[in-house]
């Protein structure tokens, strides 16, 4: 196959940042993606209704001119949420979903849940409204080896949670694990996975490969091989409990090469060209659609977008760096060639018809 359409995908996990940055990634994003669920870990996080709706505010301005690009927005938790303005932000339709970060696990986590039970009140709201939780799911004991935080956080955290509120619609984000994988495919249908670009092309090994390799660092951190099987079987299986997110996450190349780096992956300008990739080498184009652009609306309750996108087999070269906001930015597979090229001369179109 050397064309491939379908319908236009959106992206369920994404970091737009903010300020000078956003015209470079809400632009990366619109490219390929009709909407998506924006990130709220800002500095300071956008905790409540007037800051999400300021925030998208700023999205929309710096959305390119002739793109139709729909942002999506979430509540940041902390322990002092008010039930009463996450469900206010829902209502107004204002926020899509709520984050959870337990405190310290990524960036821009220090203002996250200490303890989910000083959540609950929040949780039996979101569970009364059908709103979802979202869930960047690592525990943060300094004792449990960061390879096993993930499935040490389905364990403590996560099975508790979907035991206590068997009605609510829950996330969990960028998963790496066979046991996350399993983990959903196990539980009930409110309970779901989204699935990076770069959990499915990397393992942990790209992380050393010659020498320590900052740009294939992320959080979740990348696992065994045997990890990223699980998650391009998941990704292909077909299940509509799992859908595309990208966790694309911009950091300045200084930020990346540094004594600390930071952690996360800018993957937004190659990544639906990598899940093409994925799926074909999982000999498996024909259920590319149902990940990208199906299965994360339906789970959302939303509308289908009506738009298509072309995917051509035309070999293209990842620029070494991309200029965000006036600061290089490493993009993921920075100068390597990609099989599948997405044409964009392609008008997007808003989810205004409806398919359900
Ligand atoms: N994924 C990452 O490694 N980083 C994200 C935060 C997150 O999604 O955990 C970021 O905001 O940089
Ligand atoms: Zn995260
Ligand atoms: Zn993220």
């Amino acid at each position: 196959m050397t064309t491939m359409s379908i319908r236009t995908p959106d992206d369920w996990h994404v970091h737009l940042r903010d300020g000078a940055q956003l015209e470079q990634t809400v632009a990366a994003t619109a490219r390929s993606f009709a909407r998506a669920i924006v990130m709220p870990n800002l500095v300071p996080p956008v905790c409540t209704v007037e800051a999400a709706r300021e925030y998208r505010n700023r999205i929309r301005a710096a959305t390119p001119v002739g793109a139709s690009f729909e942002p999506l927005m979430t509540c940041y938790l902390t322990n002092d949420t008010d039930p009463d303005e996450v469900a206010t932000g829902y209502a107004s339709g204002v926020f899509a979903a709520c984050k959870l970060y337990p405190a310290h696990a990524t960036t821009n986590s220090s203002h996250g849940v200490t303890d989910v039970r000083r959540i609950h009140p929040v949780l039996a709201t979101m569970e009364r409204i059908g709103m979802p939780l979202l869930i960047h799911g690592e525990v943060t004991d300094a004792a449990v080896d960061v390879f096993d935080r993930e499935a040490i956080f389905i364990e403590r955290v996560l099975s508790p949670i979907v035991r206590d509120f068997p009605g609510l619609k829950v996330v969990l984000e960028h998963i790496t694990t066979a046991e996350a994988a399993d983990f959903i495919r196990e539980s009930r249908d409110q309970v779901a996975a989204t699935i990076t670009p770069h959990h499915l092309l990397i393992n942990r090994n790209a992380m050393f490969q010659g020498g320590f390799r900052p740009h294939a660092y992320c959080l979740p951190v990348a696992k065994r091989e045997k990890h990223r099987v699980a998650l391009r079987q998941a990704a292909t299986s077909g299940s509509p409990r799992f859908f595309l997110g990208t966790d694309s996450a911009p950091h300045p190349r200084a930020m990346k090469e540094a004594a600390c780096g930071c952690a996360g992956i800018f993957n937004a300008p190659v990544a639906l060209e990598v899940y093409a990739q994925v799926f074909e080498e999982e000999g498996a184009l024909n259920r590319l659609e149902a990940f990208a652009s199906e299965h994360g609306p339906r789970f959302y309750g939303l509308p289908l977008n009506a738009g298509r996108v072309t995917l051509t087999r035309s070999p293209w070269q990842v620029p070494d760096v991309i200029e965000v906001g006036g600061q290089p930015v490493v993009p993921f597979l920075a100068g390597e060639t990609l099989a599948w090229r997405l044409d964009t001369n392609q008008v997007h179109h808003s989810p205004e018809v409806s398919q359900r």
